[in-house]
């Protein structure tokens, strides 16, 4: 048995009314950040994420030379360095987006960088972004191992110019170098030469925000995308809230039968966590978009109100976990596709969903490509969560429906969600985590 901390999940006993706001995105955060260090003046952040994967990119930031004052929970200012410095050692913490996003930011450096990070971390995958700097002629040591930890030899400037790049295993590997790429001499131009693409509405969300910052993107093709080289504008913008952050809450409206308003969702966004809309209307709640926010009424597990669906979440993994929650919960049985690629996100997510739900009892099995679950009479039970914030979040919706779902290092939920289980607990309690606007 493990020695670590465990949270008992709070169970529902009637229907959740509750307005929740939730923190800032993190896509959105850490790719401004990087702007931010590559932009031409100061830039300012208004409503970031402050969590384990944001504070790991501002330390990146600061090791490359940026000052960064996050001294505000309202606004972030970053003022960048006229050129990365070299010489230093870059924790990635388990954040994906730094692991990926930053040594092409590092191949700008006057000298080496290295990159670690926490354990787990070290078997996602980099490889195609490193083997993508090797052949814009930057040298990068990595003992061949295609993870952390490497190091990036800057030399104070990379040429740029055509790389082809498999980013089947991770959109991150397209956002990295696109993020980067107008800083090159000759921009670059970068071809996708694998067989799947994840997580495109990421990819679109770095072409937005490149194009907001001043640079100029194209995509000739649905393979391929040219930066043009030239400056990062400095800017100033607002952070949405993160809508993947918000699915465990809007869950909760679906499985108790009550109704959950988000604060602030945007008519229109690059997240993925606006498919959320769809999903929890084909799992059977309603959803509307109103001047509150985003409204989800369920109709309940007790009144068999959530049904199971065939679902392609190949733009939307990172909602897998809570989809699956639903899923398990669901009277009829849910297909979820298009999402091979999460046996490499902060832990193989296929595997650790699969196992978790037949620890409850629950039926469910891996797929080429995903996972097949059916309905079956579940009971509590003491739930890993791997250090994968997601999986907390998985354990804390099924509890509501489950009573006595016990779970293992609830705080892993912090990397995206600060404080994740004291809002939990203080909607189970009490409703409301804001005034009902
Ligand atoms: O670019 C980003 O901010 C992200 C892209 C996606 O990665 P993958 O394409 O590896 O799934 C997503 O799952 C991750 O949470 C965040
Ligand atoms: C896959 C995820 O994170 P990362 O940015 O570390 O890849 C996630 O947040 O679900």
């Amino acid at each position: 048995m493990s020695d670590l901390p465990t949270w008992s999940a709070p169970h529902a006993s009637g229907p959740v009314d509750a307005v929740v706001p939730v923190p800032g995105s993190k896509s959105l955060t850490n790719r401004w950040l990087v702007l931010a260090g590559l932009a031409d003046g100061t830039c300012t952040l208004r409503q970031p994420l402050r969590s384990r994967d944001s504070d790991r990119m501002v330390g990146a930031l600061r090791v490359l030379g940026a000052v960064v004052d996050d001294s505000s929970d309202d606004a972030w200012r970053v003022v960048p360095p006229v050129r990365p410095r070299g010489g230093g050692m870059i924790d990635c913490g388990q954040a994906g987006t730094v692991m990926r996003f930053v040594p092409p930011m590092a191949a700008l450096a006057d000298g080496p960088v290295r990159f670690d990070g926490h354990d787990s971390a070290r078997t996602r995958p980099v490889g195609p972004v490193l083997s993508a700097l090797r052949g814009l002629g930057v040298e990068v040591e990595d003992e061949g191992r295609g993870t952390l930890p490497y190091t990036v030899h800057g030399t104070g400037g990379v040429g740029g110019g055509q790389v082809r790049v498999d980013a089947s295993a991770s959109s991150q590997f397209v956002s990295a170098l696109l993020l980067a790429g107008a800083r090159f001499a000759d921009g670059l131009t970068l071809e996708h030469t694998g067989a799947t693409l994840p997580s495109r509405t990421h990819i679109e969300m770095t072409v937005q925000v490149l194009r907001a910052a001043g640079v100029e993107v194209s995509c000739p093709d649905a393979q391929t995308w040219r930066v043009e080289p030239g400056r990062v504008r400095a800017f100033e913008v607002e952070v949405e809230p993160d809508l993947s952050s918000a699915a465990p809450l809007l869950a909760l409206a679906a499985v108790t039968g009550g109704t959950v308003v988000v604060p602030r969702w945007p008519a229109t966004t690059t997240q993925p966590g606006d498919h959320l809309r769809e999903v929890l209307a084909r799992m059977g709640a309603t959803t509307s978009l109103t001047e509150r926010g985003l409204v989800v009424t369920g109709r309940g597990v007790p009144d068999g109100g959530l049904v199971g669906a065939d679902l392609d979440l190949s733009d939307a993994g990172e909602l897998t976990p809570v989809v699956a929650a639903l899923a398990v919960l669901a009277t009829t049985p849910s297909r979820l596709r298009g999402i091979a690629h999460l046996r490499g996100h902060e832990t193989d997510r296929l595997a650790a969903l699969t196992t978790e739900i037949g620890r409850l009892g629950g039926r469910a099995e891996e797929t080429a490509d995903g996972l097949r679950i059916e309905p079956a009479p579940l009971h509590g039970a003491r739930l890993r969560t791997y250090h994968d914030h997601r999986m907390a979040m998985f354990a804390a919706v099924v509890g509501a429906a489950v009573p006595g779902v016990e779970v293992e290092d609830v705080g892993t939920a912090d990397k995206t969600f600060p404080g994740f289980h004291t809002v939990w607990e203080r909607i189970m309690e009490d409703g409301a985590t804001a005034p009902v606007p």
